[in-house]
């Protein structure tokens, strides 16, 4: 039995070959790791790692090809009211109104609840986003960023235990980006869900991460560190740069993306145990090597708490 909130073990992705004669694809294998409650996980990886599709499976809406996901010690089989997705292209119901639409999720989840409970607390939701003003217009009449508002409104507004963002903000403008993160945040901080989400912007991660899973490049992917990010909370974007660890976690990460993401994926892995991802904080990781020659570490094989922060000292920083 997993003490974690939710736990995937030897995870893998199998699809057939192009032709019977081809060899079948491994997007991933032997993929294991933990989220605790209440924790915000950032996953990031070159395209075609197969991050969609660990996500998709922690939605139900796909499977593994082997390996096992519980959530709440409860086996993941398929879609559930528990755990709420935001996708980037927004998925709201055209012929909704932005309330509707928010209220169609408020009503599923909590069926006993009358129009005006679930009118109030739908009407919550949009105005923690900032969208007070338009909650009767269809999302033809809204614009990309207020759409994605909805979604998140709708999403969090459901109170899933696990919230599920596929690269939601990867179609907004950076001002809106901006604005949506701070809400995001803000909501995040009331409510404390566990959220796991897929970026491909580095600075959007560390801003809201507590840790950052860094994924090799596929075929044959895998979760290869899980990076601690330590910086305080409340954090806030104009100002989490101006913090000392800011810049020695960006690089860790812009090293990991442009070299070892491609290096680390060709090394071999002795056995088929489990496997969780390496624990990291490039802080102490810089602080030590400044100071002291710190011990090679191996991949871990046992839950990340149990271990220390370390990687191997031959790592290098951008
Ligand atoms: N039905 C399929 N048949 C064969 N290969 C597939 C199929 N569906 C997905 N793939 C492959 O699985 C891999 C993982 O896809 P996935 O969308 O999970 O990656 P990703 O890391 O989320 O990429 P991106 O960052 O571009 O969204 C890709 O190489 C993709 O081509």
């Amino acid at each position: 039995m997993s003490h974690a909130f939710v736990e995937v073990q030897k995870a893998a992705k199998r699809f057939p070959g192009a032709s019977k004669e081809a060899e079948p694809l491994t997007v991933f294998e032997n993929i294991s790791f933990q989220l605790k409650k209440g924790e915000f996980v950032c996953i990031i990886g070159h395209s075609g790692c197969g991050k969609s599709t660990i996500m998709n499976a922690l939605a139900g809406l796909d499977q593994f090809s082997e390996g096992s996901m519980v959530m709440e010690n409860k086996e993941i089989s398929g879609p559930g009211l528990e755990r709420g997705v935001v996708f980037q292209n927004y998925s709201l119901l055209p012929w909704l109104t932005a309330l509707e639409n928010v209220r169609f999720g408020v009503r599923a989840r909590w069926k006993g609840w009358s129009d005006r409970e679930v009118t109030d607390h739908s009407m919550k939701y949009l105005e923690m986003v900032g969208l007070k003003e338009v909650v009767d217009r269809k999302p033809s009449q809204l614009s990309g960023g207020m759409r994605q508002r909805v979604s998140i409104a709708r999403a969090f507004a459901t109170k899933p235990k696990l919230l599920l963002l596929d690269e939601p903000f990867g179609a907004l403008d950076a001002l809106t980006r901006g604005v949506i993160q701070d809400e995001l945040i803000k909501i995040w901080s009331k409510d404390q869900q566990t959220v796991f989400m897929i970026t491909h912007d580095v600075d959007e991660a560390i801003l809201l991460a507590d840790r950052i899973f860094l994924m090799t490049n596929g075929p044959q992917a895998r979760i290869a560190e899980a990076v601690e990010i330590d910086l305080p909370r409340p954090r806030q974007r104009a100002s989490i740069v101006k913090h000392p660890h800011f810049y020695k976690i960006r690089n860790y990460l812009v090293d990991f993306l442009v070299n070892r993401s491609s290096e680390l994926r060709t090394q071999e892995f002795d056995g088929q145990g489990l496997r969780y991802p390496t624990p990291v904080n490039p802080v102490q990781l810089e602080d030590a090597e400044a100071t002291t020659d710190s011990p090679p570490a191996s991949p871990a094989t046992e839950p990340q708490e149990n271990l220390v922060k370390f990687t191997p000292k031959e790592v290098r920083h951008g």
